[in-house]
């Protein structure tokens, strides 16, 4: 081996001990270029920046720090750098480097958390909400099973950051610490560590805490996910504060009509004994019901969708009517499938049971996204059908047959947009209307119809008690509703157009029997 060949072998060796040591990767102060703030902390300002090309955030340390502050920084950096997860900010590296000049480098995200809350204007469904606590949950498991343990000890709506498909991952690792498993921990006499609005009374008392610390403070987190109010406004004295939610164990109030499972995991997060409070395993999974019960409220379908697809988000139509039918009793173990009768048995043929699946399936499928990709039934959209058409305890099967019948009426339009219901409806005499599912009401039904002038308007049909109700007159179906009140509502003639009509339509022409 020649000497040259020898001096670069040294040299590359030397790189990779240094790149060891280094850790993270180290990014050169000219590198980063910094635009807007985006946010501001404790530790300094976040700006929007660019670094290699890339939108960037850049965490700016403030310039005058003491000791404490600059190994806070260095642990953030640490920890960020061995921590890889969707639910957790992306780190893409730091200037650790140059003093009066130490930043951190992560993914760019939307903003955080609790300004989207807090805005009156943001409209954040409770589906997405609890969608988006069980992404926070996830990151913050992942830190809990990590070995050695990761403690966030910063948990906060503020500290939870949103990207463009309002996914959520957890950021700021500034005071979070590292421990065994079972380990307890004890802040020092500086005091202690975190947001006191959001502390477990133990950290705020000074006593012995582990990681049930960070499940405290995350079921303020859901409670405020929940509420979309500030977190304990009434407070400007830390000492009454401090008193009130240690001796009095006061918490923020649940209101009455929060989810009972959703209630109850808010109620022992936030436990006096860490001891009661659940890991964020369990967190996670009561967190998926809660999903489940707010994509499905009728009671048994929720069960149904629990009992046979757990979490999945969406299933096969095949599987779906299978599990379908053998709850509501049309199948059962003895029985081929629905899916193998449907396809195989001549009896079925021109059936209206044949004809039923045909309807549900016209409005509960959402399309393949790819030319090889099964029809689906995404749990939400199971959920609106029974709210629109029925109690599953109640009904059964006969829910299908609800459904034909009105798909057979010639007003109904199904899931049609406002703006489309007014483009069936132009130039049309007065007195044509058209039904059609509300895209505001959940469970709810629109009259579109023509008035005198030839303007149109659009009347909310309710559904108080699973009822139908329009002004004051409450009827048991939808159908037995137009035909009660069509002269008191100045409807007459329906409007042609409904895509359900032509598949009534082919199934009679092709032997269909009623
Ligand atoms: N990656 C990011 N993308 C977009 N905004 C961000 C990002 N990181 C932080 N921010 C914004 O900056 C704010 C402060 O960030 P961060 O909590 O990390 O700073 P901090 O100085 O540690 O704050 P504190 O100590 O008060 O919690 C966040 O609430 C958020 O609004």
């Amino acid at each position: 081996m020649s000497q040259q060949q020898t001096q670069q072998q040294i040299k590359r060796k030397e790189i990779l001990q240094n790149a060891d040591v280094l850790g993270p990767p180290e990014i050169s102060e000219n590198e980063i270029t910094t635009e807007s703030i985006l946010g501001d902390g404790s530790f300094g300002t976040v700006y929007k920046g660019r670094c290699r090309l890339k939108d960037v955030a850049v965490k700016v340390m403030l310039k005058q720090v003491d000791q404490k502050t600059l190994s806070d920084f260095r642990k953030e950096v640490a920890i960020m750098s061995k921590i890889f997860h969707p639910n957790i900010v992306l780190f893409l590296g730091a200037c650790t480097s140059t003093p009066g000049k130490l930043m951190i480098c992560t993914e760019l995200m939307k903003g955080n958390l609790e300004s989207l809350l807090l805005d009156p204007l943001v409209k954040l469904p409770l589906i997405t909400r609890m969608r988006m606590a069980k992404d926070a949950a996830l990151g913050v498991l992942w830190l809990h099973s990590s070995n050695p343990v990761f403690i966030h000890r910063d948990l906060k709506t503020s500290n939870l950051l949103v990207d463009a498909n309002l996914t959520v991952k957890v950021c700021d690792f500034g005071l979070s610490q590292i421990k065994q498993k079972g380990e307890n921990l004890k802040d020092g006499t500086d005091g202690a560590k975190g947001t006191p609005l959001w502390m477990a009374p133990e950290v705020l008392q000074g006593k012995l805490f582990n990681e049930k610390a960070d499940v405290y403070s995350f079921g303020l987190v859901l409670w405020q996910i929940y509420t979309r109010q500030e977190l304990f406004p009434e407070f400007d004295n830390f000492f009454k504060f401090v008193q009130a939610v240690c001796d009095q164990q006061l918490r923020p109030a649940i209101p009455d009509h929060c989810p009972k499972i959703l209630r109850d995991l808010i109620q022992k997060c936030w436990d006096p004994n860490p001891e009661v409070r659940p890991g964020f395993d369990g967190i996670v999974s009561a967190l998926e019901e809660v999903i489940i019960d707010c994509c499905i409220p009728d009671e048994y379908g929720s069960i149904l969708w629990k009992n046979h697809f757990k979490i999945e988000n969406e299933v096969s139509w095949k599987d779906f009517i299978n599990v379908f039918s053998n709850f509501v009793g049309l199948t059962n173990s003895n029985t081929p499938s629905m899916s193998d009768l449907l396809q195989f048995s001549p009896n079925l043929n021109g059936s209206t049971i044949e004809l039923n699946f045909k309807c549900l399936k016209s409005i509960i499928v959402s399309s393949p996204k790819g030319p090889h990709e099964e029809e689906v039934v995404l749990m939400e959209q199971f959920g609106k059908v029974l709210a629109w058409f029925g109690n599953l305890k109640e009904d059964g099967a006969q829910i299908l047959d609800k459904i034909r019948q009105l798909m057979e009426c010639a007003w109904f339009h199904g899931d049609i947009s406002t703006s489309e219901s007014e483009n069936r409806l132009r130039q049309k005499p007065e007195g044509t209307f058209l039904v059609r599912f509300s895209t505001s009401e959940y469970g709810a039904y629109t009259i579109s119809k023509v008035s005198k002038n030839g303007s149109i308007s659009h009347q909310r049909i309710h559904r108080p008690g699973g009822k139908f109700q329009v002004n004051n007159s409450k009827y048991l179906s939808v159908k037995e509703l137009i035909t009660g009140e069509a002269q008191a509502l100045g409807i007459s003639t329906p409007c042609l157009g409904s895509r359900f009509l032509s598949l009534i339509y082919k199934a009679q022409l092709s032997g269909y029997i009623n």
